[in-house]
């Protein structure tokens, strides 16, 4: 089962052209038969499924855009029917329009492909949507010009009949193939689990039984709850299925949907309680997209805040940054890097849930003292950084020895017991522009950096400054008393 999930075979390599070209000749002939077979069943007959299975293969592999892999898709096209019909030039033409759908759909998909910055996603739906519409109408265009010659029909009903075709066909097979894959857990069963597909039988049933135009959107809220419940490949063969069989349902009379049957049930009836399904789809998807962004603003909000201490984290502090660059962007920006001294003490001495309270109470008093100025953002460990708005060094200075002096002073209590903290600043000062922001602040950091270092080596409980300067007088650490 493992070697399975883990297998690396690929019908398609880059460096195989030969295995490839191969490969679209079989599947094009492969899938000619079938689409020829299918035409002698006439429920069958509505599908063609040879140039959305195509157009699907071009997409997936983006290697496989070159003229020569197409020309033997075409090739492939004009052999099967050179040997099978008596089409004679006219087959150059047909088999044309399926090459206009195969290649606009696989331009399309790679086009937006091409546009995904990052890992590819999946294609967008309703984009892939309108690229059948598109796709189908070229096709559907050239499709009527070469069966003009060879059907009874005149060219309006061939387009109606090609664009119908190839835009339904398309629709129910391309989602499906586009995200196929292999599963990446294994697959367990559960009876639980089939409720929607059960749902969407029993609908496809309730069109037969009540019938009328309505009923062909019953399977609607089934096929959703197959899409909330189920993954991408799985919903999309489901509702290939269920597309499928409804066309099938419907040209063969089994779902009649010019007259209520086979009850004579009214026609309101089925018309109510189509648009009446058709009607509660909008609210499941709202609500499950609802229920999904209220995840990701969970998600985000613990990314961004510090979950002990509760202010920013360090990718928060960018975030705050970047996103309200009204208030830093332009501005003299002062960035204290603070660093509370023999923390490790406190640790040793009352345990990590007293240093995790200690933690917290020392990030609320900063950012009680500091108010409106600035923000505070929690670097790890027992370090944290202040980026303040501020006139000039002078003021920034001024702030951080005021940062400093209200922890010096701040009795921090522990059960019944009184703890003093002292803390180290590096400080640095700069004026920002929006656009270099976030370099300027990580410069300015880095100075910060230096600065605390400084202090820590000055003896602590000292604010240090860019140019070295002691911004305030000296004070010896102030150990803890109980
Ligand atoms: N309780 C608690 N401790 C932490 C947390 N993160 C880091 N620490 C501890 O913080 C301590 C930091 O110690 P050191 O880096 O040696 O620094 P220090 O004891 O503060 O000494 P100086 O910085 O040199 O003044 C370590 O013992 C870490 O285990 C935390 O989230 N909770």
């Amino acid at each position: 089962m493992r070697a399975f999930f883990s297998s690396p075979w690929r019908p398609f390599r880059e460096d195989t052209p030969l295995t490839n070209a191969v490969m679209i000749f079989v599947l094009t002939t492969l899938f000619y038969f079938l689409g020829a077979m299918m035409r002698l069943v006439e429920e069958l007959s509505l599908f063609w499924p040879l140039n959305a299975v195509m157009a699907g293969v071009f997409a997936r592999y983006a290697f496989l855009h070159r003229w020569h892999y197409y020309l033997i898709s075409y090739v492939a096209m004009l052999a099967y029917d050179a040997i099978t019909t008596t089409w004679g030039t006219a087959s150059l033409i047909i088999n044309f329009s399926n090459m206009v759908f195969i290649i606009t759909m696989a331009q399309f998909i790679g086009w937006e492909r091409s546009q995904m910055l990052k890992a590819p996603e999946p294609v967008n739906a309703l984009k892939l949507f309108s690229y059948c519409l598109v796709s189908a109408l070229l096709c559907a265009f050239f499709g009527a010009i070469g069966s003009v010659g060879i059907n009874d029909q005149g060219f309006w009903p061939l387009l109606a009949d090609w664009f119908g075709e190839q835009f339904s066909t398309g629709v129910l097979i391309l989602p499906g193939l586009l995200a196929m894959g292999r599963p990446r857990v294994p697959l367990h069963f559960a009876w639980r689990k089939t409720m929607p597909i059960v749902a969407v039988a029993v609908s496809v049933l309730a069109s037969v039984v009540i019938g009328g135009a309505g009923s062909l959107a019953f399977p609607l809220p089934a096929l959703i709850w197959c899409a909330v419940r189920y993954s991408l490949p799985l919903t999309s063969l489901v509702t290939l299925i269920t597309g499928g069989l409804e066309i099938i349902l419907v040209s063969s009379g089994k779902i009649n949907i010019f007259v209520s049957s086979p009850f004579d049930i009214p026609h309101m009836f089925s018309a109510r309680l189509g648009i009446a399904t058709m009607a509660i789809c909008p609210v499941i998807v709202s609500v499950s997209v609802e229920a999904i962004n209220r995840l990701i603003r969970q998600v985000s909000l613990r990314a961004d805040f510090d979950f002990l201490t509760r202010v920013y984290s360090r990718s928060g502090l960018y975030e705050a940054l970047n996103h309200d660059d009204n208030r830093f962007a332009d501005k003299h920006l002062s960035v204290m890097l603070m660093d509370i001294d023999y923390f490790k003490s406190i640790n040793d001495n009352y345990g990590h849930e007293c240093g995790d309270k200690v933690l917290a109470s020392f990030a609320q008093k900063v950012q009680q003292v500091l108010g409106e100025r600035g923000v505070v953002a929690r670097m790890g460990g027992e370090e944290f950084v202040v980026v303040a708005t501020t006139q000039d060094a002078k003021e920034g200075k001024q702030l951080a020895e005021l940062l400093r002096k209200s922890v010096e002073t701040h009795p921090f209590k522990w059960r019944q017991q009184t703890l003093h903290l002292t803390v180290s600043i590096g400080i640095s000062h700069g004026k920002t522009e929006a656009w270099q922001l976030t370099e300027m602040f990580n410069e300015l950091l880095a100075v910060s950096d230096e600065n605390l270092y400084r202090s820590k080596k000055r003896g602590r409980n000292c604010t240090t400054d860019g140019d070295n300067s002691v911004a305030a007088e000296h004070h010896a650490p102030v150990p803890m008393d109980n």
